[in-house]
């Protein structure tokens, strides 16, 4: 490392207690996973498989998909291709939770609720969980995140749709469209009545600058409106690329003639619109709801437009849906409703369909999934280049368990990635995840992926800490080395203690294959597969011979040597990287060449 190595420090602690006893789903019998080839060196192509999300059924066969409610049969094509798809449009959540045991995939829209029981009735199986559009609110992801499933959403596909209905109603609101439809029906003609306002030269708040809103208020501008956002995520210049100000909550209640909701419901947003802030609204304010029922106090709403503060309202979310027959705020005369039908065109539904279905049966496959909801999103071209530094992480994590005595007292793993990249440029989560994963599995029968990763290592008091060291030179590659350290433990190969006495092994890739670099303070070059025999010997000539002819009289193949020492003659550490699995009595036969003095065997 350059004497100009300068640590950027960003620690992530996972080890938190507030978790209440859990049951984790246990190992899946057989766990898809992606291959990853890469030339070896000119020699035969080496190809790694490493699991991120376990899906396929156990015994090789089709996986099962569960469809719960309506999807378009251009998805249901995509499934069906994969696997046995079974739509199931009107369960109750007793029905749901009695299936579900035999699902790998569970699809929704937003009249479903996946709640901890479905997890807990999956028993393991249910690996996926597809949400048929945006809003994933209608599913418990901290249960979902515990029991390693995997939840995908189809973030894009119904955006217009939504800002087309947006439109649609605040439109039809402005010009009482809906009442003097029901009232020309009833055999009216009250021309007076239904005198609308105008769009044009108003002032539209749009909170919750993200896809529809964002979409809202370019057609917005379109009809000439005037339009402010409030959004504390949204990026400034995007909105000022439209024309639109972003602005604090209270100036754009303050400030609006109509607003517009766009936000997720989450904690932070519920009950958003309330009797607090309809009070700091302008006087005949009108409201369009097309996000969800739950950011607005739907009480304070009706009492808001009692008193004259909201002169109209048009909504196609309900914090209860269906609403109540009776409920005060539908059958309100100045509210204008649709039953949630802001995605709901052909064209939307369509997309919709093929998006979820790809995701499901794409993560069904093992790949890591681009819209995951639960788990870190890796872009085609980062996993691509992170690939073989995906393996190095865990086995890494392998190795280093494998060298305490009595694994299970693990609890302090500190984790240092050295690059040339700046610090933003590498999203360690997916390392982390694999490191875990490493570390977890040899001393559990926990199934550990990306989705369940750091629920695990909190769960088991893993104590992660990641350090950033920024190298000089060319960033060519995303990482120079990852060094795994595993803190207050005995080893049972005391030659891989550091200095500070963590174990510690240190690994990188060359030419695409992850290779072993450093074991405690020893410098060693072993490509990473199959296994590793480790030995500290007093160095002298015709070790690598001695131990070469053991292994060989016992048909035990080596693929790579190396040697590390810190002076001539002195102590040196071998490492012997072998494709078999040497019998006891080989190793014992190790152990006793006079100039060992320690040696352990690694299994990767
Ligand atoms: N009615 C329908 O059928 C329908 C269809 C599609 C989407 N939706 C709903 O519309 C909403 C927006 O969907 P999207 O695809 O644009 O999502 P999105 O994630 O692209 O945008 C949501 C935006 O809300 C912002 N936000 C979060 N908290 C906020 C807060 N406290 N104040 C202001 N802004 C906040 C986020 O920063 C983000 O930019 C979601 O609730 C979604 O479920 C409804
Ligand atoms: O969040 C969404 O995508 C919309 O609310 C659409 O919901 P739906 O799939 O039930 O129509």
């Amino acid at each position: 490392m350059s004497a100009a190595a300068a640590a950027a420090a960003s620690s992530i602690s996972v080890a938190t207690n507030s978790f209440k006893n859990v049951t984790l789903s246990s190992r899946s019998p057989l766990p898809s996973a992606i291959s990853v080839a890469f030339p070896n060196r000119g020699r035969n192509t080496l190809r790694r498989r490493f699991v991120l999300i376990s899906c396929t059924a156990g015994d090789g066969s089709r996986p099962t998909i569960l469809v719960a409610e309506k999807l378009g049969e251009a998805g249901l094509k995509v499934l069906e291709a994969f696997a046995n798809v079974d739509c199931s449009y009107n369960m109750t959540p007793e029905d749901l939770n009695t299936k579900i045991s035999l699902c790998d995939a569970l699809i929704v829209r937003s009249g479903t609720k996946v709640d901890r029981a479905v997890f807990e009735s999956s028993r393991g199986r249910l690996k996926v969980v597809g949400r048929a559009g945006v809003g994933i609110d209608n599913v418990d992801l901290s249960a979902a995140t515990e029991f390693g499933c995997l939840v995908v959403n189809a973030p894009t596909a119904n955006t217009i749709a939504a800002a087309e209905h947006g439109i649609a109603l605040m439109a039809a609101m402005a010009r009482n469209v809906a009442q003097s439809d029901a009232s020309v029906k009833a055999g009216e003609w009250k021309r007076n009545k239904y005198v609308g306002v105008s769009l044009v030269g108003k002032t539209l708040a749009v909170l919750g600058f993200g896809k529809v809103g964002t979409e809202v208020a370019r057609r917005a501008k379109g009809l000439g409106m005037r339009v402010i956002a409030h959004d504390p995520y949204a990026p400034a210049d995007r909105a000022h690329a439209i024309g639109v100000d972003l602005v604090s909550f209270d100036e754009a209640l303050a400030t609006a003639d109509f607003i517009s909701l766009h936000m997720p419901l989450t904690p932070t947003t519920s009950k958003i619109l309330n009797d607090e802030t309809f009070a700091k609204m302008k006087k005949g304010v009108r409201i369009v709801n097309v996000a969800r029922g739950g950011v607005i106090d739907e009480d304070a709403l009706v009492r808001a437009l009692d008193s004259g503060i909201v002169a109209q309202a048009a909504l196609d979310v309900f914090t209860k849906e269906p609403p109540a027959k009776d409920s005060k705020l539908v059958q309100h005369e100045r509210v204008t409703v649709t039953p949630h039908l802001g995605a709901s065109t052909m064209e939307a539904q369509e997309g919709v369909a093929i998006e979820i279905a790809e995701a499901v049966v794409g993560a069904l496959n093992g790949e890591l999934a681009a819209t995951a909801v639960n788990a870190p999103m890796v872009s085609a071209e980062v996993l691509t280049e992170l690939k073989p530094y995906v393996v190095l992480a865990e086995k890494l994590g392998r190795l280093a368990v494998q060298l305490v005595a009595g694994g299970s007292g693990v609890k302090n793993v500190k984790i240092t990635y050295a690059s040339a990249r700046a610090t933003d440029d590498l999203d360690t989560r997916l390392l982390r995840a694999m490191i875990t994963k490493g570390i977890i599995e040899p001393i559990s029968d926990v199934y550990v992926n990306l989705v369940n990763a750091d629920f695990t290592a909190k769960q088991r008091g893993l104590r992660l800490s990641e350090e950033r060291v920024l190298l000089d030179g060319s960033p060519e590659s995303p990482l120079e080395t990852i060094t795994v350290q595993l803190g207050n433990v005995e080893s049972k190969f005391a030659s891989s203690l550091s200095e500070s006495g963590e174990v510690k092994v240190e690994g990188r890739v060359k030419d695409g294959v992850p290779h072993l670099t450093k074991v405690g303070s020893f410098e060693v070059d072993v490509t990473l597969e199959g296994s590793i025999i480790l030995c500290r010997q007093v160095d002298q000539p015709g070790m690598i011979g001695t131990v070469g002819s053991i292994l060989g009289e016992s048909n035990v193949n080596v693929n790579f040597m190396s040697v590390g020492r810190i002076a001539p003659r002195k102590q040196a550490i071998m490492a012997i990287g072998v494709d078999d699995q040497p019998s006891k009595d080989t190793l014992k036969k190790i152990g006793e060449i006079p100039a060992v003095e320690e040696f352990v065997f690694l299994k990767l």
